[in-house]
């Protein structure tokens, strides 16, 4: 393929994947990911329900490269009209060329001889170092136009939508072509315009790892934490038992102890041992039988080596008793060290604070532990319609109250119980509302970024002329995904601001309520926990069936809001859908306690499917 035209050294994997749409992207993106410059792929192009090739492509493409499909069909027209029923796609995702070719040998011939001469030079053009952008005011916000070559004067390239697409030139007439320029318009997903976002649609399980990378990058110091405010966060150190426990031998029942050899008899009883204290003659005659009254917990006196109950005996009168049956030595004994030997590992590192570990360390006296330090938060919505939940009296027209704010707030609290997450109260900082003014946004950005670990800001992350928040990342820090393969969430971004000391994490949420509360639990989460020293990153999941008929989106993978529980009929968990789904409709988040993990595909999941579901809340009742 004449590598050296791109002076790249040809490397070639394969792999074979099922027809199935996230199989053949998590290749897609994995091989991207590393970096390979062309991705050619054979099948599944056709048109039987299987065939998802192009569904699966399409998506991850930041440009189509409509040359090259209709190279492949005019080719493949001309030896046979059937070539109609293919349905190739090219395009480029990040700096690789993507071109799925058919599935018959003799076919990809065809279209590989007709596409493969351009192969160096286009790889040449994908490689070349771009121009800095120049964005131009009132196009779409993350519209990079990067001439490749020195653009010629009248340089417009006009895509197969007959659309315009200015380089640096002006439009020569209307709708044709002229010059060898190029300049970059970026492709939507979905979307052909030119006015496209330039950000991939990242799939989901690539953008938590992306986060998870970047969360290794926060280094939080270990700290020693009261046992009392130590729920949720996980200790950093192994904890043995110095001493054993129980420290002495304590009776298990209430009743008498005995020397079991003593066996059935009237008894001379001589005190009392409590728990807490004790009261007995020593004074004793190994001749005649005596025991001591005992409560459950109380010290047992050494000469007696077994516990009988209260209810196995009678009173005979003043300090005699009679005992009813005969025991066995250590009868209702705890021995020394029986619940936890001395030197016992009784927690380890990585380990999780719940209550009951709380109450072990009480046990041992332990009153801090060591553990992995908190994230600091800041919480800002942006939106100049936005006002204070708090604020009292009408409404102006158009100005809405800001809800993603206690919401956010709320859900790092209640994650904090339910899933004994890591985030505590005096950890967060809520900044407020920030209008959509660039100047604002970054001194709050820059601030913020000062004190606090992770930054979550919702809205102002999609197309519009106000959303900010991307291009300004894109100067403060680094932007590592700017789109999500996912409904709702879309628009989620995440970066970095590094300055010499310290890594802040910024989450950008979307502003929708619903695509920031699906966002948080889907990529904050895992954050949250790396951080702060979680072995497991992910929320619990379950598979549950459905009660309702649920529609799948064609276009990305769903997150369906329901409310799960245990059906004692049906043996296993069932999902009751909140209803619509739209994401700016809070109600669908209402009692939500789990989120459907819908496949993107067309059509339904029918009644009774069984699904994969994302616990986000308690199985109440
Ligand atoms: N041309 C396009 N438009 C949109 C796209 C797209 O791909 N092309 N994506 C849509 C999707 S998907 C989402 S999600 C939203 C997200 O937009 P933003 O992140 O920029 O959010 P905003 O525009 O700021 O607000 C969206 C919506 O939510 C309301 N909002 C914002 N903040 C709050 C808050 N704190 N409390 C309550 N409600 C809030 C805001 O008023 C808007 O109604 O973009 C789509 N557009
Ligand atoms: O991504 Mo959005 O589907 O509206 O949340
Ligand atoms: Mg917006």
């Amino acid at each position: 393929m004449g590598g050296e035209a791109c002076n790249i050294t040809i490397q070639t994997v394969y792999k074979v994947v099922p027809d199935e749409i996230e199989h053949i992207q998590s290749m897609i993106t994995q091989w991207t990911h590393s970096k390979f410059k062309l991705i050619l792929t054979t099948g599944g192009t056709g048109f039987t329900p299987r065939d998802v090739t192009p569904e699966a492509i399409k998506p991850l493409l930041n440009r189509r490269t409509k040359g090259i499909e209709i190279a492949m069909l005019k080719k493949s027209l001309e030896i046979t009209s059937h070539a109609m029923l293919s349905r190739p796609v090219a395009g480029i995702r990040d700096q690789t060329l993507i071109i799925t070719l058919p599935g018959s040998v003799k076919a990809i011939r065809e279209n590989l001889g007709v596409v493969l001469p351009a192969i160096p030079h286009a790889i040449g053009l994908i490689c070349s170092n771009p121009y800095s952008s120049s964005v131009d005011a009132h196009r779409a916000r993350d519209l990079i136009t990067a001439p490749q070559a020195q653009p010629h004067p009248q340089s417009i390239t006009s895509t197969m939508d007959g659309e315009q697409q200015q380089g640096h030139g002006h439009s020569h007439g209307h709708g044709h072509s002229h010059g060898h320029g190029h300049s970059h318009g970026h492709h939507s997903c979905g979307g052909s315009g030119k006015r496209g976002s330039k950000y991939v649609m990242t799939p989901v399980e690539e953008a938590i790892n992306i986060i998870l990378e970047q969360s290794n990058l926060l280094k939080l110091k270990i700290e020693s934490v009261d046992i009392a405010k130590s729920l949720g966060r996980i200790i950093a150190e192994d904890i043995t038992s110095k001493d054993p426990f129980p420290t002495f031998r304590a009776s298990i029942k209430d009743g008498y102890a005995v020397r079991s050899k003593d066996g059935i008899g009237h008894y001379k009883l001589l005190g009392d041992s409590v728990a807490g204290g004790s009261n007995y003659s020593k004074e004793t005659n190994d001749e005649e039988k005596h025991c001591v009254r005992i409560t459950t917990g109380a010290m047992v006196p050494d000469i007696y080596d077994a516990v009988v109950m209260v209810e196995e005996t009678e009173i005979i009168k003043e300090n005699v008793v009679s005992i009813e049956v005969s025991v066995r030595p250590g009868q209702d004994i705890r021995p020394i060290g029986s619940d936890i030997p001395q030197g016992t590992v009784v927690l380890k590192k990585g380990d999780k604070m719940g209550c009951s570990e709380i109450g072990l360390l009480a046990t041992l006296g332990i009153q801090t532990v060591q553990c992995y330090g908190l994230p600091k938060i800041s919480i800002i919505s942006t939106g100049d319609e936005l006002v204070d939940y708090k604020k009292q009296g009408e409404l102006e027209a158009g100005i809405i109250r800001d809800s993603n704010t206690p919401t956010l707030e709320a859900i790092i609290k209640e994650i904090s119980n339910h899933f004994g997450e890591c985030a505590s109260r005096d950890q967060i900082n809520l900044v407020g509302i920030v209008g959509d003014k660039l100047e604002d946004l970054e001194s709050t950005f820059v601030e913020e970024s000062k004190n606090s670990d992770i930054i979550i800001t919702s809205g102002g992350v999609s197309m519009g002329q106000l959303d900010l928040v991307k291009p300004l990342l894109e100067k403060m820090g680094k932007v590592h995904f700017g789109r999500v393969n996912m409904k709702p969430g879309k628009p989620l971004t995440f970066s970095t601001i590094t300055s010499d000391e310290k890594t802040t994490l910024v989450f950008s949420l979307p502003g929708n309520p619903v695509s920031s509360v699906v966002c948080f639990y889907l990529f904050v989460v895992p954050a949250l926990r790396r951080i702060s020293g979680f072995s497991n990153t992910n929320l619990p999941q379950v598979e549950v069936k459905l009660l309702d008929r649920i529609q799948m989106d064609p276009e990305r993978p769903e997150y369906h809001r329901c409310y799960i529980e245990w059906d004692f009929n049906e043996h296993c968990f069932v999902s009751k859908s909140t209803g619509s789904q739209a994401s700016c409709r809070l109600l669908s988040l209402k009692q939500a306690n789990a989120l459907l993990v819908l496949p993107q595909k067309e059509g339904y999941l029918e009644k009774g499917t069984m699904v994969k579901s994302i616990l986000i809340g308690p199985l109440s009742n």
